[in-house]
């Protein structure tokens, strides 16, 4: 059976989809509008579509704005690579390689670099839609957006590893509903995918890495989820980044470095941040901010190391290691049972020779710590010019190092009545026990 309302992007007499998939899609778009143009014939009439992109590469140099509900846009592939590995090798080396650019069914995000523009301006797909009811039910599958190149930022650094360029893969501006972000990928854009107002969001199983920013629901918004998604931004962005939402769910997710942080909540409330795997090169890996409260941080692993790798070293997020790697401003959060590994060169401690700081209350009241591990140790850093196998080297030493003394829980003045059981021992838990209930891990022998 064929159907009017499945559109091939390769097939469509309008435009020239590797030329400008942009042009194709809004062409496509403005198809279905004209077509579904009644909201009721025989109970349905706007049932939206389907746009295929067939493995290939579609330069898009207009930008899609996408204005009606149901609409689903699909590839048969995400197609990551590392752009970041691939452009740090030698250019004398590339003609060797086996491939030099991500794949799959590829966006290459080919618009006009903007210049203290409007951000949206730089997205490959902009979603606005005012008006009642919500736009509803847009998805993005199983394609690639690839920003393709970073461009100098006045740091000096290489161009290729600023992680700025302007460009973003998706915008959605407006209140929305139900949409889906499921099986994408996203590579070297400067902003991922930044959603406002979202409800019952679901970005699932992305691979969405080596972008300034990866994830960013911004404004207020409920019920969404994030999940089991593999994520890295850049030392500048957000892998994860939440503003006033409410029961957000983001659970099952392999956060990579280099972001600033992993999860970063604004004012986030009832949420939960439960079995993730976050891995950070600095400090300040999940904060809960601006007074965010009865949130779940359960269960999630926590690994805190230094960058590996050659063209990164000496570049931080700014915050030093009294920041925590957990640190939250709000009351009655739950922070239970997480494990913390700080692997880190004692000599690169700041302030030097303090004590890193693993879970710190900053504002509140009434938060619930409990049963949370640290292990500590004090390695030498060491780097290599090949990415992956610093990376698996890091990852995957133990041994030969010394225990590094920390401070598993720091309570601030500004945070009271909360409860501090099993997460440090007497001597690795500063907090004033006049107005925190506290029960110090044992140590043997005592
Ligand atoms: O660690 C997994 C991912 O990391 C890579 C490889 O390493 C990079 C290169 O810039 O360094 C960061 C983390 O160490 C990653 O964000 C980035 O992207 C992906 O190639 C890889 O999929």
């Amino acid at each position: 059976m064929s159907s009017s309302n499945y559109y091939d992007v390769t097939t469509w007499p309008v435009g020239n989809a590797s030329k400008d998939v942009g042009e194709v899609i809004n062409s496509i778009i403005a198809d279905i509008k004209e077509r579904q143009a009644a909201s009721d014939v025989n109970d349905g009439g706007k049932p939206g579509a389907v746009i295929y992109l067939p493995p290939g590469d579609y330069h898009l140099r207009t930008q899609v704005v996408i204005d009606i509900s149901f609409l689903r846009i699909e590839g048969s592939g995400h197609g990551f690579t590392s752009s970041s590995i691939r452009f740090n090798v030698p250019e004398d080396e590339w003609p060797g390689l086996h491939e030099l650019w991500p794949g799959g069914s590829r966006i290459l995000v080919d618009l006009p670099v903007r210049e203290g523009g409007e951000e949206a301006r730089g997205a490959a797909f902009y979603i606005e839609r005012t008006g009642s009811p919500r736009i509803s039910s847009v998805e993005f599958s199983n394609f690639c957006i690839d920003g393709l190149h970073f461009t100098a930022d006045g740091s000096g650094l290489h161009p290729e590893n600023t992680y700025v360029n302007g460009k973003t893969g998706i915008y959605v501006a407006n209140a929305n509903d139900s949409f889906r972000v499921n099986g994408m990928g996203f590579v070297y854009l400067e902003n991922a995918l930044t959603i406002y107002h979202a409800d019952a969001l679901s970005i699932h199983d992305n691979f969405i890495a080596e972008c300034g920013s990866c994830i960013e629901l911004r404004g207020w918004g409920q019920a969404s989820k994030v999940t089991d998604n593999l994520i890295g931004a850049g030392f500048k962005g957000h892998s994860i980044y939440a503003e006033n939402h409410g029961g957000l769910l983001i659970t099952a997710n392999n956060v990579f470095p280099r972001g600033a942080s992993s999860v970063h909540l604004s004012g986030v409330t009832r949420s939960s941040v439960t079995n993730n795997r976050l891995h950070s090169f600095y400090p300040g890996m999940v904060v809960l901010d601006a007074n965010s409260s009865e949130n779940l941080v359960a269960t999630n692993h926590f690994l805190r190391d230094h960058e590996p790798w050659t063209p990164f070293l000496g570049i931080g997020n700014g915050l030093d290691d009294l920041t925590g790697l957990l640190r939250v401003s709000g009351s009655h959060n739950s922070l239970v049972a997480n494990h913390f590994s700080e692997v880190v060169d004692a000599e690169s401690i700041r302030p030097e020779g303090a004590a890193p700081v693993i879970i710190r209350l900053v504002e509140g009241a009434g938060n619930f710590v409990s049963n949370n591990h640290t292990v500590a140790l004090d390695v030498r850093a060491a780097s290599s010019d090949s990415c992956f196998a610093a990376q698996v080297d890091a990852l995957l030493t133990t041994e030969a190092s010394d225990a590094l003394a920390v401070t598993a829980v720091m309570v601030d003045p500004a945070s009271a009545r909360n409860t501090i059981l099993d997460s440090g021992t007497d001597a690795q838990v500063v907090a004033d026990r006049a107005v925190n209930a506290f029960r110090a891990t044992p140590t043997v022998g005592s």
